[in-house]
Order: structure tokens, then sequence, then C-alpha cells
């Protein structure tokens, strides 16, 4: 049985059970159950803190883990992504009242307050730059206002919080992030269940970013339209009824699909339709 961490609490756990589903997997039916069992899939699925994750698949106790890049790089634990899988997208950045705090070297000898010990610390060790950093489970904007701290290192997704705190970020983003899966380092990458559960998600971040284009147009257009709409390996081209004509099936990212289907009209095809992708086997 393959074992598989899942976040039960905070931004990853709704979006993480969610693919889950999508892919297949029975997920837990109430937020407090801790293990569920998929028999069908022969999966096992722990729902964990998102920043234990990392120390448990490292561990080697549990096959693999979903969690963010920033949670994996802040344990230190001996494991890696083998699967972005494009939500809970994030910066990890620095910010101070404005002018407060002007640059990363203006750090040292300050205190920072952050969630994310670990990767605050190696990245000041790595730049030389000595300044305490004071931890704090979360809501760390409030940290400046009640003078624990002089600047904060926080996630930061659309800016809201940092705005309503009245700060402002400085210097580059410390790291990028977003969820992914895990392994521990060094394990055998072509374990078949691991490989088919990665198939499955891969399965679903295609389906939800491509969709399935059709459209005829006349046979002395074609290398134009092939042009717009490649596919991923090659488009399907059958011939119609109608001598000179023919119909074109290929994918297409989801987000390109209205501007390809002008471009496409513009060029003389008509009947152009697209339709979503429930599921998918690369
Ligand atoms: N607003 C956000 N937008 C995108 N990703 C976020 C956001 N907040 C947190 N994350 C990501 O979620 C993960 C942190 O999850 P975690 O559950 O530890 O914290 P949380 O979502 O802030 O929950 P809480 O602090 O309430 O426990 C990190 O990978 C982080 O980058
Ligand atoms: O840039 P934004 O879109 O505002 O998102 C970033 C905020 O979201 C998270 O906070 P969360 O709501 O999880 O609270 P927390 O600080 O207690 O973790 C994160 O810690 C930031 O505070
Ligand atoms: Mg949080």
């Amino acid at each position: 049985m393959l074992r598989i961490a899942v976040p039960n609490k905070g931004s990853l756990s709704g979006p993480a059970s969610e693919m889950l589903h999508e892919a297949g997997y029975r997920q837990r039916k109430e937020s407090k159950e801790l293990v569920t069992v998929d028999p069908d899939n022969e999966v096992e699925f722990f729902y964990l803190r998102p920043k234990d994750i990392a120390i448990y698949v490292s561990s080697g106790k549990l096959d693999i883990g979903i969690t963010g890049e920033d949670l994996l790089i802040d344990s230190g634990a001996r494991a890696e992504v083998i699967l972005p899988l494009g939500f809970a997208r994030s910066t990890f950045r620095f910010a101070s009242r404005p002018g407060a705090v002007k640059d990363i070297a203006d750090l040292a000898g300050r205190t920072i307050a952050t969630s994310y010990e670990g990767i605050v610390a190696k990245y000041l060790d790595e730049r030389g730059i000595e300044a305490s950093v004071v931890h704090l489970d979360g809501a760390v904007e409030t940290a400046i206002e009640l003078g624990v701290a002089d600047a904060i290192a926080d996630v930061v997704e659309t800016g809201t919080s940092l705005r309503n705190a009245g700060l402002e970020v400085f210097g580059e983003p410390i790291m990028r992030s977003e969820a992914c899966v895990i392994r521990a380092k060094d394990t055998d990458g072509d374990d078949p269940k691991v490989q088919q559960f990665l198939r499955r998600l891969q399965g679903v971040l295609v389906a939800r970013t491509y969709v399935m284009m059709d459209y005829d147009c006349r046979a002395e257009h074609l290398e134009k339209a092939v042009a717009l709409t490649p596919g991923l390996e090659s488009p399907t081209v059958s011939p119609l009824h109608n001598e000179g004509w023919v119909a074109v099936r290929a994918m297409v990212p989801a987000r390109d699909a209205q501007r390809i289907m002008d471009d496409l009209y513009h060029l003389g095809a008509r009947a152009i339709l697209t339709t979503a992708i429930h599921a998918c086997r690369l």
C-alpha cells in the first residue's frame, strides 16, 4: 500500500484533497479524520500538519507527501520535489515599515519575525548578515506594530496582508513556492506505485490547464491553422465529406483558447469548438 502525507489544515489542505479527489482517490469525509484508506487504489492517506510533512517523508515512513516548497526548504529535511502542483503559489519576502529597513544588508543587527526560521536563517547565513530571528506561529505582520521585530519575513500572495498592516516589501523575493509532491532523497525513482500516482496527478494538471479544440478548415489553410494549434504531439486531421475541407482536433492551453479561436476564424476556419478535458494520461 502506498502511504501518502496530505496537509490536514491551512491553505494547502482544501486544494490538495480536491486534487486527489479529481484524480480518483477517496478522501476523508470529515476534517477530524487523521487517516483514510482507499482500498480500491491501494493507498493510505495520512492527514498531517503541513510543516511536519517533509519530516515524515524524509524519515522514509511515508512514501510521498504533498506540501509547500517553502515548508520543505524550511524544514531542512532530506526530501525533494518530484512534481509541482500549481496551487498555493506564493513568494516569501522581507517587509518592514516603509523606509525603516532599506535593503537586505540593512538587516544586520535587527530583529526579524517569521514563521519560517529555517529559510530566513539560511538566507542570512549565506550572505553573512547577523540578525536575530524571532519565531512566531502566524500573523507575523503585527509583530512590527507591537515592537517585537524591525522586519518580518513572510508568505506574500496578493500583498493585501502587508498593505493592511502598513508594511512594504524590500529586497528580492527570498524564494518562490507552490504546492508540490515530495519524496525522500536517494529513494528509488522507479517505484511503479509512485509513478502511477504521479501520472494521475499530471492528468489532473493537464485537464485543468488544457481544453480540446475542434474546427473545420480548408485544406489549403491547414498548415497555418496547425501552426496555431500544434497540440501536444501533433493534431489529428481527418477528411470531411466536402472535398477540400478537413477537420482538426488538438489540445490547446485553456488560457489561450479564445485568442486561438479568433485567429482560426480569421484564417477561415469554422465550427470552432472547445470542450473541457475531464481526465487525461499523457
Ligand atoms: N495566501 C496564500 N497564498 C498562497 N499560498 C499560501 C498563502 N498562505 C500560505 N500559503 C502557502 O501555504 C503553505 C503554508 O500552509 P500552512 O498551513 O502552514 O499555513 P497557512 O495556510 O498560513 O495556515 P495557518 O497559518 O492558518 O495554519 C505554504 O506553502 C505557503 O506558501
Ligand atoms: O499576500 P496575501 O494575499 O495577503 O497573503 C499572504 C498572507 O496569507 C498567509 O496568512 P494566513 O491567512 O494564513 O495567516 P497566518 O499569518 O496566521 O498564517 C500569509 O502568512 C500572509 O499573511
Ligand atoms: Mg498562514
